[in-house]
Order: structure tokens, then C-alpha cells, then sequence
């Protein structure tokens, strides 16, 4: 998995596992062998090492992690060799060298990249820290800071900024084997010594450093114990000598390569990639149906989502046309677009330039018939029916044949939608998640005639706006709305039992959640939830006030309408839950009205109050979410578990070193969970969310692991 090749005296060797080139047990063992060769090769002078196709190597194979393979030699056994070696070796670097991948080349005597390749140390985001030298090396080359930036953040470094920090000795535009061969000729004779990365010291930057930074990474990954280790590791090569410090770097691997953080992170990062590989129940999919190309678009609603999801599109690149029906709500609209595109300018999340490039794609307009020639539009107006069957019914007749028509909805029918045109192959749900520009989460749901080439562009035009695209079928609320409703209820019904609004948040965000679900809805608005109740029982025919109890035979809880009548929307009205200051302030206190609000109501109804533990609200909470997540895969509406837990981590902010709700539940034995929910339906018969999944029962008899659930609903049509 190594190939060798003697080309005039410049040792070729070619990293051998295409597409990343991870470093498998036989691209080490080729490695390892291929550098003896050019070694004991008399007529080899210098060497270079680079990666098949188009990548130098995405570093150690993940999924070796834990597995039989993942045995001698290791990466720095393999390349000790080129460390050692009075020949110099030249690592050739296209498209990633990404952990044990910029290892490799770290252990080279110089290294050249092509314009677009990019280096970094990912190896945080999956729970780890670089295990083969990264480092000890990082910091004998650019120093304790930039290597604790790299190395703490897992961040890709572009070629013009590693050859600034000195990773990359020479960027190249030709052929980069061919450079490689040329270069490492031209360094033949010269003394390799000064540029062996063992051979220098790290810079003492200072232990007050470290504290600080241990601090500031506490609290931006917050919960993760992998940037801790890192920082630890990268503080031994200031104190240890490199021998000593490789030792310690080695044990702090093993110690998180068998952490649950790891294996969570870990399975995160293989379920975004299996969650993209989109199926319908037609049996179509993503290796089968071609995206249409989507060179210009539509967004229909300038409100908060309207705009978001606009600015999306526009620092993507896509000419959008913005439309609003009323010149001042466009004018608004823009100002948030401008707005957003400032405060992006100032965090230096963009440059002024790309900010000016992306408002000079924006177009305006009051009147619909100015989306006649975009390729897609995302109609982004008030959740009611009525209005957005009337709203597609024109872009129908406005729009040419092949324009996709989308709609934002959170819950309403795509179907039904659809039915108001003659191009029902052609509409599709795309989801966006508030705030649209900041969420990743893209729920893109099919109807029963979205066509398949209709959710292939959905689909592609998700990643290429940096979204997480998920698939999902039609149901009352989707997936992601779906599963939040039993997660709500229970929280209002712990509320009700006896814990406060601040213990039910203080333990969701305990567990890693980033804001309890209180203060989530003060911050969406308690008012949109009431309205959305409201208009949601007016469908079925029912009439809800602050007293309703029970809605044929179910137990509910309106304290939130409460409040609501009381004035208090949320932060936009300075409380809620919450007590806020003054409209608009952030900083949420605990509010003693609110404490008296639910002692008032839990006397009127004669509610008995007991002492409810973190436990309870946690297994409460997440297990009526994850059994809804049992029905909805049981129900085919989406195809996969990881499908929700990629929904729950990247629209919710579950946290990756959980895995997502389903992957919880994998670890905590589906026998247990299944048991659990037993119980709770026993004891709450009231709540339909209690009724155990028929899915989750038969799992929870066979004991498979979450990546063989699939196989199982596949070959059991019938549950
Ligand atoms: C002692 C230990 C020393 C060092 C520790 C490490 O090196 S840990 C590994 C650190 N590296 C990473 O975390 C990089 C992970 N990969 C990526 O970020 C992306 O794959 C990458 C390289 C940026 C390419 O992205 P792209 O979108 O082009 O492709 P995609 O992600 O779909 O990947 C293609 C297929 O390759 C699989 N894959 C990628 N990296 C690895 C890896 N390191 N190990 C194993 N497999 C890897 C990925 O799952 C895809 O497979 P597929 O079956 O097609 O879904």
C-alpha cells in the first residue's frame, strides 16, 4: 500500500489508499519498507513521499481506532527512517495532509504543497490528539502559539498561510510529483541536520500561557476533554526533552483513543458522512440521481428566516432575488442581510471584500414575477397553509418549467403544498433552522412526487451552502420538530411535578446541551409556540385555553401560555421564563414571579410538588425524544439512525461527544432504554409519546450495535 519507484536516483514513494490515503496498517507497513529500500539503495540520493490521486493523506485510519488493526508498526515507526536519514526527503503535499497525514510530512526534511492544499491537526474534532509526533514537532516549527491554535481548534490551514508559518518550505504550480522529484534534487548535498525537527528546542513560552489557555478552551469546547490533552501534550515538548515528550504524547493518546468522547466523536463523523448518502423509497439515490444546476435563486420572505437563509445563498456565491410583498419589510430584510454581513466583517469570519462581493448578488423586489428565470426558490413566508398553497399556485404559472420550488415549512403538509402546482416532482421541503445563516442543520423533506433529481439538488445545494443536508420523509412535523415535541412536554411536565424551569436547564446543559430548553424558547419566542398550539388544535377541531388539561385523553401542559398572557414573550419582551433586564438583553436570571406563576398553577389544579433529580429530568427529557425517534425510523420517514442524530447534533446542538440521541441510546443498551420507557408509559399512561416503539422492542431483543439497525428494518418490512 506503498509504492516504490527509482526515478534517476530520487527514491518515489507513493502513499497508496485512495480516496484520503489513510495510513491503514499496510500504507504504515509499505511506508516503513519503501524508506528501508530508498535507504539501503546506494544509487537513491534524495526521496520524496507523496499520496495517490488527490490527496497526501488524511492522516491515521479511523477506523482502525480501537480494532485489531490498529497494531505495529505505528506512523512514527514507519517514518523514523526518514527522520534518521542523511538523504533528504521531501514530503509533496496535494489537496489534505491532515494528522498523522501532516505527521508523515512532518517527519521529512521539507515539505511543498500545491496552492490549494491544506494542513492541519483535525484530530480534536474526533475526540483525539495528534498521537505521532504532531505535538512535539508542530512547536519545534512554528512555536507554542500558532501550534496550540492548530492543534486546539482542528482548523485546516490554507497553502499561503502554512508556507507564512513555515510548514510549507515552497508552494509549487506544476505537476507536484514532478516538482517534488525536481526540488529534492536540487537540496541533495546539503546538510540535513538543521532541519531535523528532533534535533530543535521549543521556545519556553511561559506556563501562565497554558493556564490561560486552558481557560479559554474550557470554555469554547466546552465539555470536550480532547483539547485539554492536547494542551497538556504540547506543554510537554516545552518541558520534556522530545523522547520524553513523544512518551508523554503517546500515553495521552491511549488514554483518549479509548475515551466514549472518542468513540462518540467518531461515530459523529461517519454518520455525516453515511447520513449524505441519501435514499428514496423509490429505491433512488444519491449514486443514481444527478443534482440540477443551480445558478440563480429566489427567497420569498424577507422576515428573520427569509433573510438568513438569502444571506446564505448570497455568500455562496448565488445571485438570489430577495422578495418581500411590502417595501418596508424588504427594506428591513436588507438591513439584516447588511447587518449580519457587518458583524461577520468584525468576528473576521470574512473579509470586507467577500462581504461586498455578497451584497452585490443581492437583488430586491416586491413582485413575484421577478423570480420568471431563477433555477430555485425557498419560500420562506408565515407557517399557514392557506398562504403558501396560494404562493406556490403563482410561482407555478411565474416561474420557467424547470425552476425547484421549495418551501421553509417546519411542520405543514409538503404534499398538500405541492398540490397547488402542475410540477409537484419538483417541490420539496427545505427546513432551515433559526438563525438560518449561523445553523448547519438543512432538513430537506420529500413529498410522495418530489422527484429524485429534485432531492439531489436540495441535497447538493445544502453542502455547497455550508449546510449539513438530511433527508426526510413527510410526517406531522418532520424529524427534527417531531422528536423536540415529547422533549417539550416532559420539560413542562417536570416543571408541573416539582423541578423549576432553572434545574430542567441546568441539567440539559450539564450534559453538554448548549442552552436548556427554557432558554431556547425565550429565545424563539414563547408567543410563536402559542399561536402555532393555537392554529395546530384549531386544525383538529379543538379550542385550547390556559386551562386545558387534557385533549382527548392526553395530558398537556399550557404553563407557557400562561406566561404568554402575562406578557412575557421572552427575550424580545425582556422575559420569560427568564428575566431578561429590558427587551433584547441576553443575560438570563432566574425570576421569582415565574417560581410564584407555576406554584399558582399547580395549586389551582392541585398539582402534588415533589423533589425531581437531574436523572429524572434527563432520562424524562431524552427518552421520549429518542422513542419518537424509534417511531419515525420505524415509520420509514428517514432510512438510517444516524439520519437523527446528524439532525439532533447539527440542529439542536446535541453534543458530538454524546454522538446524537440514538447513538445514546446504542451505549446505554437498548434493553435498558427499552425498560426505561416501559416503565415511564406505566407510570405516565396518559402521555402518548410513552407508547413504546414496536421498533425499538424488537431491537432491544437482539442486542445489535446502531451500525446494524439498518440491516434490520431493511429485512423486516413488517415490524
Ligand atoms: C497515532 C495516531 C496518529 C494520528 C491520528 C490521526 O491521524 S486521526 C485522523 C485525523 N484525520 C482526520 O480527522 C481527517 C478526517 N477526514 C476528513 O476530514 C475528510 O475526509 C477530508 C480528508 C477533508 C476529505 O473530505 P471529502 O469531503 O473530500 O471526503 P470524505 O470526507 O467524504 O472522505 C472520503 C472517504 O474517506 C473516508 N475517510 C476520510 N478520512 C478518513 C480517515 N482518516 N480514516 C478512515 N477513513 C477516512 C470517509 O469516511 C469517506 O469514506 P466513505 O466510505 O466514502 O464515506
Amino acid at each position: 500500500m506503498a509504492n516504490y519507484r527509482n526515478k534517476g536516483g530520487v527514491a518515489v514513494i507513493e502513499l497508496n489508499n485512495p480516496p484520503v490515503n489513510a495510513l491503514s496498517f499496510e500504507v504504515r507497513s509499505g511506508l516503513m519498507n519503501a524508506l528501508k529500500r530508498a535507504h539501503d539503495d546506494k544509487d537513491v540520493k534524495c526521496i520524496v513521499i507523496h499520496g495517490k490521486g488527490k490527496n497526501f493523506s488524511a492522516g491515521a485510519d479511523i477506523k482502525e481506532f480501537g480494532g485489531t488493526k490498529q497494531q505495529k508498526p505505528w506512523i512514527t515507526d514507519a517514518c523514523r527512517l526518514a527522520d534518521e536519514s542523511s538523504k533528504p526527503v521531501v514530503a509533496a503535499i496535494a489537496g489534505t495532509a491532515l494528522g498523522g497525514g501532516l505527521e508523515v510530512a512532518l517527519f521529512c526534511h521539507y515539505r511543498i504543497g500545491t496552492p490549494s492544499c491544506r494542513v492541519g491537526f483535525p484530530e480534536v474534532q474526533i475526540g483525539v490528539l495528534p498521537g505521532a509526533g504532531g505535538t512535539q514537532r508542530l512547536p519545534r516549527l512554528i512555536g507554542v502559539k500558532h501550534s496550540i491554535d492548530m492543534i486546539t481548534s482542528g482548523r485546516h490551514v490554507m497553502a499561503e498561510e502554512a508556507l507564512k508559518l513555515g510548514i510549507l518550505d515552497k508552494i509549487v504550480t506544476d505537476d507536484i510529483i514532478e516538482e517534488g522529484i525536481q526540488f529534492a534534487k536540487s537540496v541533495v548535498g546539503i546538510d540535513v541536520g538543521g532541519r531535523i525537527l528532533r534535533n530543535r528546542k521549543v521556545e519556553d513560552a511561559g506556563s501562565k500561557v497554558f493556564d490561560d489557555e486552558i481557560s479559554r478552551v474550557k470554555k469554547k469546547y466546552k465539555g470536550y476533554i480532547a483539547p485539554l490533552f492536547c494542551l497538556k501534550a504540547i506543554q510537554a515538548s516545552m518541558q520534556l526533552p522530545y523522547d520524553a515528550g513523544m512518551e508523554q504524547e503517546l500515553k495521552l493518546f491511549q488514554q483518549l483513543v479509548s475515551s466514549g468522547q472518542a468513540k462518540a466523536q467518531q461515530y459523529t463523523f461517519f454518520a455525516e458522512r453515511i447520513s449524505a448518502r441519501w435514499q428514496l423509497p423509490s429505491g433512488a439515490n444519491s449514486q443514481t440521481a444527478s443534482p440540477l444546476p443551480v445558478k440563480t435563486a429566489g427567497v420569498i420572505g424577507a422576515g428573520t428566516m427569509g433573510a438568513g437563509i438569502a444571506l446564505c445563498l448570497i455568500t455562496s456565491g448565488i445571485p438570489t432575488v430577495l422578495v418581500e410583498q411590502d417595501q418596508k419589510f424588504l427594506e428591513k430584510g436588507v438591513k439584516t442581510v447588511e447587518g449580519d454581513l457587518r458583524g461577520s466583517v468584525a468576528l473576521k469570519k470574512m473579509t470586507a471584500e467577500q462581504a461586498n462581493k455578497a451584497i452585490s448578488v443581492l437583488k430586491t423586489s416586491v413582485n413575484l414575477e421577478d423570480l420568471h428565470d431563477v433555477d430555485l426558490v425557498i419560500e420562506a413566508v408565515y407557517e399557514n397553509l392557506a398562504l403558501k398553497k396560494e404562493i406556490f399556485a403563482k410561482l407555478d404559472k411565474i416561474c420557467k418549467s424547470k425552476t425547484i420550488l421549495c418551501t421553509n415549512t417546519s411542520s405543514l403538509d409538503i404534499d398538500t403544498i405541492a398540490e397547488a402546482t402542475k410540477r409537484r416532482d419538483k417541490v420539496v421541503g427545505t427546513h432551515f433552522f433559526a438563525p438560518a445563516y449561523i445553523m448547519k442543520l438543512q432538513e430537506n423533506v420529500y413529498g410522495k412526487d418530489t422527484s429524485a433529481e429534485t432531492v439531489a439538488t436540495v441535497m447538493a445545494l445544502g453542502k455547497r451552502i455550508r449546510k449539513v443536508p438530511v433527508l426526510v420523509g413527510t410526517c406531522d412535523s418532520f424529524v427534527a420538530n417531531r422528536m423536540l415535541h415529547p422533549y417539550a412536554t416532559e420539560a413542562l411536565f417536570l416543571v408541573e411535578e416539582g423541578a423549576s424551569p432553572y434545574e430542567v436547564d441546568q441539567a440539559l446543559e450539564d450534559f453538554g446541551m448548549p442552552m436548556g430548553m427554557f432558554r431556547v424558547s425565550d429565545l424563539s419566542g414563547l408567543d410563536i409556540g402559542y399561536k402555532v398550539r393555537k392554529e395546530a388544535a384549531k386544525r383538529r377541531g379543538i379550542e385550547l385555553t390556559s386551562d386545558t388539561r387534557f385533549v382527548n385523553g392526553e395530558r398537556v401542559c399550557l404553563l407557557a401560555n400562561v406566561l404568554v398572557e402575562k406578557g412575557r414573550l421572552g427575550i424580545k419582551s425582556g422575559k420569560g421564563w427568564y428575566n431578561y433586564g429590558s427587551p433584547g438583553k441576553r443575560e438570563a436570571t432566574p425570576d421569582p414571579e415565574v417560581l410564584d406563576t407555576i406554584e399558582e398553577y399547580c395549586r389551582k389544579y392541585d398539582i402534588k410538588k415533589r423533589k425531581i433529580s437531574s436523572q429524572e429530568i434527563l432520562e424524562r427529557m431524552q427518552l421520549a425524544m429518542i422513542n419518537e425517534g424509534f417511531k419515525i425510523l420505524e415509520e420509514g420517514i428517514v432510512s438510517k439512525p444516524e439520519d437523527i442524530d446528524i439532525i439532533w447534533i447539527y440542529g439542536f446542538g446535541w453534543p458530538k461527544y454524546m454522538g446524537g440521541p440514538m447513538f445514546y441510546a446504542n451505549e446505554m443498551k437498548l434493553k435498558n432504554v427499552y425498560r426505561k420507557i416501559r416503565d415511564f408509559h406505566q407510570n405516565y399512561p396518559f402521555s402518548i409519546h410513552w407508547t413504546p416503539s414496536k421498533l425499538l422492542a424488537r431491537l432491544s431483543e437482539t442486542d445489535l450495535p446502531i451500525s446494524k439497525w439498518t440491516s434490520l428494518i431493511n429485512s423486516n418490512s413488517k415490524l
